[in-house]
């Protein structure tokens, strides 16, 4: 098919079924403004509507065979939010030991939560049992209901962004002793501890590369054809 042809062609099947330019520009605007939130949260508290309306969104995602494995336990009292942050605290204090001399002071400059600034937590869990014992998608790969239940939260993580709210995801912690303050059953992972609130800004570049632990790899190294023989990591 000639270039125009093709070019005319797409354009054709565009129009059927894609958002308009506007619309198309807030979605990619969401996606790319997106920011890890650490330090800027406000405490003013989140409307109820608000709340549901991410929550709404978490709940759109794609999920393997639907099993919706996902739950979303609010957490805004300020003593179980304090407990969580006590266990980031020791999770915290581990990981700058895993690092080594100037790396391991870099660590120790960086803020990795917002536990106890951000005035809702939301811990997102995944329940493997969810939907019976065989799930379709699920039977040859048993980290699929992980894998959905992440999809939630970056879902509910853009429609934050688009409605002017802050987003941090925090994982340093050992699950076991986070369970233990929300009475999670031992079967149920968590999949993300989410700290939710409306921010005084949001930093245009991610925070770790602005404060120089990492920057983001060029897209073209890592973007092959089939045939790729593998690579060492960066
Ligand atoms: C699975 C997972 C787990 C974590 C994160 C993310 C994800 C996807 N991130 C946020 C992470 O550092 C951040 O996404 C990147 O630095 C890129 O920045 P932006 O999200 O683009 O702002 C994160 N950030 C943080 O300060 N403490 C943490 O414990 C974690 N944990």
């Amino acid at each position: 098919m000639a270039k125009l042809d093709l070019a005319a062609e797409c354009d054709a099947l565009a129009e059927a079924g894609a958002f308009s330019s506007d619309e198309r520009a807030a979605v990619y605007r969401a996606i790319q403004t997106r920011r890890d939130v650490r330090s800027q949260f406000l405490p003013t508290p989140l409307p109820d509507d608000l709340v549901q309306r991410l929550l709404n969104a978490a709940h759109s995602a794609p999920s393997v065979g639907f099993m919706q494995p996902w739950n979303f336990i609010l957490v805004r009292k300020p003593e179980t939010r304090a407990r969580v942050a006590q266990a980031f605290a020791r999770a915290n204090a581990e990981a700058a030991a895993m690092f080594e001399d100037e790396r391991q002071a870099a660590y120790l400059r960086l803020k990795l939560e917002g536990i106890e600034q951000a005035p809702l937590s939301i811990c997102v869990t995944c329940d493997p049992t969810r939907g019976g014992r065989v799930i379709l998608g699920r039977t040859h790969n048993l980290r699929m209901d992980a894998y959905s239940t992440v999809c939630a939260v970056q879902n509910l993580w853009l429609a934050a962004r688009a409605e002017g709210v802050g987003v941090g995801w925090v994982s340093i912690f050992h699950e076991d002793e986070v369970k233990a303050c929300l009475g999670i059953p031992t079967h149920v992972q968590i999949i993300a501890w989410l700290c939710v609130g409306f921010v005084d800004r949001l930093y245009t570049e991610p925070e770790l590369a602005l404060k120089g632990w990492r920057q983001r790899l060029p897209l073209e190294e890592l973007v092959f054809e089939e045939g790729w023989q593998g690579e060492g990591g960066r």
